[in-house]
């Protein structure tokens, strides 16, 4: 799963996961395990360059780990290097959502460093374009939209990866 803080990579992941009855892996929980910190705090210490670099490696670990479904944090799929590790080991999946919808998802909390800042609302969007054309590189996309709901998305993504039976395929049997 890839895409913006918000997006449901975390939320939408674990469903799918528990649908598809595989494991569910999260790199930003991993990273905070990992070190014992939150991530606010790993950046707040150790700043953004070491958090990218613990990222890549707990994503390296996580692809070889579990068949399962890895939810990214929400930079992740920016390095093109994690853009080929993820594409070598399986299907990338774009949770697309809309600024509006990323920042109802988001403004209400606090546990996102890059968004602690003046002006978080123009945070957001300043990152969502930037981030766009990167995210748009995933193998697959799936919109988001404030009235479908988590199980809705878990739909959605089964119905995209139907043009990519490989991927399911040791999952379900079929
Ligand atoms: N389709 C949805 N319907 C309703 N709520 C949703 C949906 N998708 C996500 N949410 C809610 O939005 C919030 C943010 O979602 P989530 O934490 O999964 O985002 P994320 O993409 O993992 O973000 P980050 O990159 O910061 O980890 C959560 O409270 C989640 O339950
Ligand atoms: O969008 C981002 O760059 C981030 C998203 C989160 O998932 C965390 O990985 C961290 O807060 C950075
Ligand atoms: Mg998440």
């Amino acid at each position: 799963m890839v895409g913006m803080m918000g997006a449901g990579k975390t939320a939408v992941g674990r469903a799918l996961a528990l649908r598809l009855g595989v494991p569910f892996l999260d790199s930003d929980h991993e990273i905070e395990e990992a070190a014992n910190m939150t991530i606010p705090e790993i950046f707040a210490r150790d700043g953004e360059a070491f958090f990218r670099q613990k990222e890549s490696q707990v994503i390296e670990r996580l692809l070889d780990e579990a068949r399962g479904v890895l939810s990214t944090g929400g930079g992740a799929f920016l390095s093109e290097a994690n853009r080929k590790m993820i594409s070598e080991k399986g299907v990338s999946v774009w949770l697309n959502a809309d600024l509006e919808v990323l920042w109802n998802r988001v403004r209400h909390r606090d546990h996102r460093p890059l968004l602690r800042t003046a002006d978080p609302h123009a945070t957001l969007k300043a990152l969502y374009e930037a981030r766009v054309p990167l995210y748009a590189k995933a193998d697959l996309v799936v919109h988001s939209d404030a009235q479908t709901s988590i199980e809705g998305m878990v739909d959605r993504v089964l119905e995209g990866l139907e043009t990519r039976p490989d991927v399911l395929e040791p999952v379900t049997g079929a």
